[in-house]
């Protein structure tokens, strides 16, 4: 206890098994170190009868398991220190009742309504209007780039839906507030007639809403009747394209009106809708330029000091989180120089066994391991900033806030709705620090750990907050190529970043702890974690059918330090994935996913960051699908992996995976001719040979896809055909 009294709003619990985690590191550091003498030792160097080839493969092996090992040190520096919080919303509340709690804006992103469908931005909007939170403190701003009159259509509608909504959220303590995840996951009451009639009803008007949204999305455009409801709609009458037009603004709730109530009479928090404006000639820079927009338009609005951003997939869970995050910025000791309190990204579309992989395990120790390191990346969703700090400001002590004392004065939102348009128009930023120094951050397909990085190198700290129950729930991708392209679109976007300037180790240099700026290298350098891994899965398989042996023998001293380091490495990592709720198949899923990105996803990344420095390519966002036809949902349902698509990544997939069968198979003929030395045969290339055996194992499902599935998600047949003649002529090479 500080000062008179002082109680602070949040705690750390000690990690649990961290003494576990160190041991293993260390153990596996010192075999390594064994590895490494073996490679050096037993390097084929001079004898005449080496042919040059084997000494290639091996200073090849060599500089994979270096990488492999730099890459382990940064996942080490990165856990070694977690911290896992906890906050005391009670104490928050009885130092601070409505009045003098601060405002909050919310930002909710959305870019294409055949992408991204209206009816599900609209129950991510009405789940953040429901917080528990004084509404006349609350502002939600739908940002949405796809300028879309079906998205306006849409939110309209959940304007005149939340007078219901929010009455009934607050009466029954609905959770999740998002109507389409509650009802998907609560029946009707049983015990109380009055309440399981007011369930109905609302349900039934949800349902009205949803039909009619769904009917006017699949008709592509507004009816006349309906457009003739709102004046809104008459700035359609300017949009030539999604691509072209002025910017569109419309207060559908203004939160200082004495009108705006729901049908109780409470208040209604402010929501608006905001296109800005898209012209050809000027780049619109993504989500960031989306973000920027809506920074500069609600500080007009609402201007609250804090911001929360959501994607328009990411629906709260959990009504309190604002008060949560609120816990660590109104720390009066503690709280004066966090720039934002990030919240792990979760899923609402997983299933069991998370057939596309899950961020499970960075969700779950990598963030609070950054967070013990100086603070948590920021990961674009379910993130609260201090606006000032988003806004590009200096961290200084002078800073410091007293909340309390905070005005919070308002002029009414719809007479000034005009003046925000110029906000947010495409020239506003011409000659000004927008997506430089202020706001989000431009040119990078992963603006938001851009964005995190230069508040933290300003001197910033941030948090990572994981409560128990689950603040938000977002969509993974439900296909094999959605999930890999925007892993693609990630791992180039980190990878841009480690290349450039705002790489930590020269941008944070100041500011930011050394083992921060090295934590960051664990995600700018997954692309780059292709090299090792497309040597692993080829070169080893390549050399059994040449004859040549990369590893010590079975039954020599040294296969103790490379058996140690597999087996110890593996076993941790499906603890650490168990023990953070995965399934044991989930994990094995997690193991294939980890070896498809590799082999395709980051080698695309690498590939396009080489053309974007040679400025052959500039960057596209390519947005992630969140929706899928119906057999494509009955597949992901079933957990059978999705390929459908011809692409040049499954090709790259089929074709290593048919390498591997192709030399299993090749061995397996040779060995019955050389029966009596089978086991000498394995002696010497036992390494080599369950490596070939796992890697088939893992591509089980693409032998599968490519031979016996009948269905739409089975691999094309001409992938099928190229990567066979691929693989055939690979396997004849070795042989020949
Ligand atoms: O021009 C654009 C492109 C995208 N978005 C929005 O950005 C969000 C994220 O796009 P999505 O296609 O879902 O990408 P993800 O890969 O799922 O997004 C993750 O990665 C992004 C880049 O790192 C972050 O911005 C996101 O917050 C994070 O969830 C969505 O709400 C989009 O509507 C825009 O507003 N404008
Ligand atoms: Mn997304």
């Amino acid at each position: 206890m500080g000062n008179s009294g002082y109680l602070p709003l949040s705690g750390t619990k000690p990690a649990r098994g961290y003494f576990l985690f160190r041991s293993y590191a260390v153990s596996v550091f010192i075999a390594i170190c064994f590895i490494f003498w073996y490679r050096l030792a037993y390097f084929p160097l001079l004898e005449v009868e080496t042919p040059p080839t084997q000494r290639w493969v091996w200073v090849g092996m060599f500089l994979s398991e270096l990488w492999f090992t730099l890459y382990f040190f940064i996942t080490v520096v990165v856990k070694w220190n977690p911290v896992f919080r906890y906050t005391f919303k009670d104490r928050l509340s009885a130092r601070y009742d409505d009045e003098a709690l601060p405002g909050v804006d919310i930002f909710v992103c959305t870019a294409d309504p055949r992408i991204e469908p209206p009816t599900m931005v609209i129950s991510t909007v009405l789940s953040v209007m429901a917080y528990d939170y004084p509404p006349q403190k609350l502002s939600i701003y739908l940002s949405d780039d796809g300028g879309s009159d079906l998205t306006f259509y849409a939110l309209l509608e959940a304007s005149r839906f939340a007078q219901l909504w929010l009455p009934f959220c607050r009466k029954l303590k609905v959770e999740p507030t998002s109507p389409h995840a509650y009802f998907q996951t609560h029946p009707q009451p049983v015990d109380d007639s009055a309440l399981a009639n007011q369930w109905f009803t609302i349900k039934k008007s949800y349902e009205d809403m949803k039909s009619g949204i769904e009917t006017i999305t699949k008709l592509g455009k507004v009816p006349a009747d309906i457009r003739k409801e709102h004046k809104g709609f008459d700035e359609w009458d300017f949009v030539s394209s999604r691509h072209d037009h002025p910017s569109i603004l419309h207060v559908l709730v203004d939160g200082t009106d004495p009108n705006s109530i729901d049908i109780e009479g409470k208040a209604l928090p402010t929501l608006v809708y905001l296109s800005r404006e898209k012209r050809p000639q000027f780049h619109h820079h993504f989500k960031a330029g989306a973000l920027n927009a809506l920074i500069r338009v609600s500080s007009r609005i609402s201007n609250a000091p804090f911001i929360l951003n959501v994607d328009c997939d990411m629906y709260s869970n959990n009504s309190e989180a604002i008060r949560d995050a609120l816990c660590f910025f109104l720390d009066e000791e503690n709280g004066h120089d966090i720039a934002y309190v990030q919240y792990p990204q979760t899923f609402s579309n997983l299933t069991r066994n998370e057939i596309y992989g899950s961020l499970r395990v960075v969700m779950e120790f990598e963030l609070p391991g950054f967070d013990g390191n100086g603070g948590p990346c920021y990961i674009g969703t379910g993130c609260v900033h201090r606006r000032e700090a988003l806004c590009g400001t200096k961290y200084s002590k002078e800073l410091a806030v007293e909340w309390k004392a905070m005005k919070h004065d308002r002029e009414s939102a719809s007479s000034i709705a005009e003046d925000c348009k110029a906000l947010a128009s495409c020239a506003y930023e011409e000659n000004t620090l927008w997506g430089k120094e202020m706001g989000a951050k431009y040119g990078s397909l992963v603006e938001d750990i851009l964005t995190g990085i230069s508040i933290q190198a300003r001197g910033w700290r941030s948090v990572y907050l994981n409560p128990e129950k689950t603040a938000f729930l977002g969509m993974v991708p439900t296909t094999l190529l959605d999930t890999l392209v925007q892993h693609k679109r990630w791992a180039e976007g980190l990878l841009q970043i480690f290349l450039s300037k705002h790489c930590t180790f020269l941008y944070g240099r100041q500011n930011m702890p050394l083992k921060l700026q090295l934590s960051y290298c664990i995600y700018m350098l997954w692309a780059p974690n292709s090299f090792a891994t497309l040597y692993f899965v080829f070169v080893p398989s390549f050399c059994l059918l040449k004859g040549i042996p990369l590893f010590p023998k079975i039954s020599c001293f040294w296969s103790i330090p490379f058996l140690y380091v597999i087996f110890v490495h593996r076993v941790h990592s499906l603890v650490e994935f168990v023990w953070c709720g995965g399934t044991i198949r989930g994990w094995l899923n997690e193991q294939r996913m980890w070896l498809f990105k590799r082999t395709t996803s980051y080698v695309f990344a690498i590939i396009d960051n080489i053309l974007m420095l040679c400025r052959c390519l500039k960057s596209a966002f390519v947005i992630t699908g969140k929706v899928a036809d119906h057999d494509v949902n009955q597949r992901y349902e079933q957990e059978i992996m999705d390929f459908g698509a011809s692409s040049p990544m499954f090709t790259i997939l089929a074709t290593l995976a048919l390498f591997n069968l192709f030399s299993l198979i090749a061995l397996g003929t040779k060995k019955i001719a050389v029966c009596d030395v089978g086991m000498e045969v394995f002696d010497i290339f036992g390494f080599q040979i369950t490596l070939c055996c796992l890697l088939v194992f893992v591509n089980l499902p693409i032998y599968q896809a490519a031979f016996f599935r009948k269905d739409g998600g089975k691999i094309p047949a001409s992938v099928t055909l190229m990567s066979s003649t691929f693989a055939l002529l690979a396997s004849a090479l070795a042989i020949y």
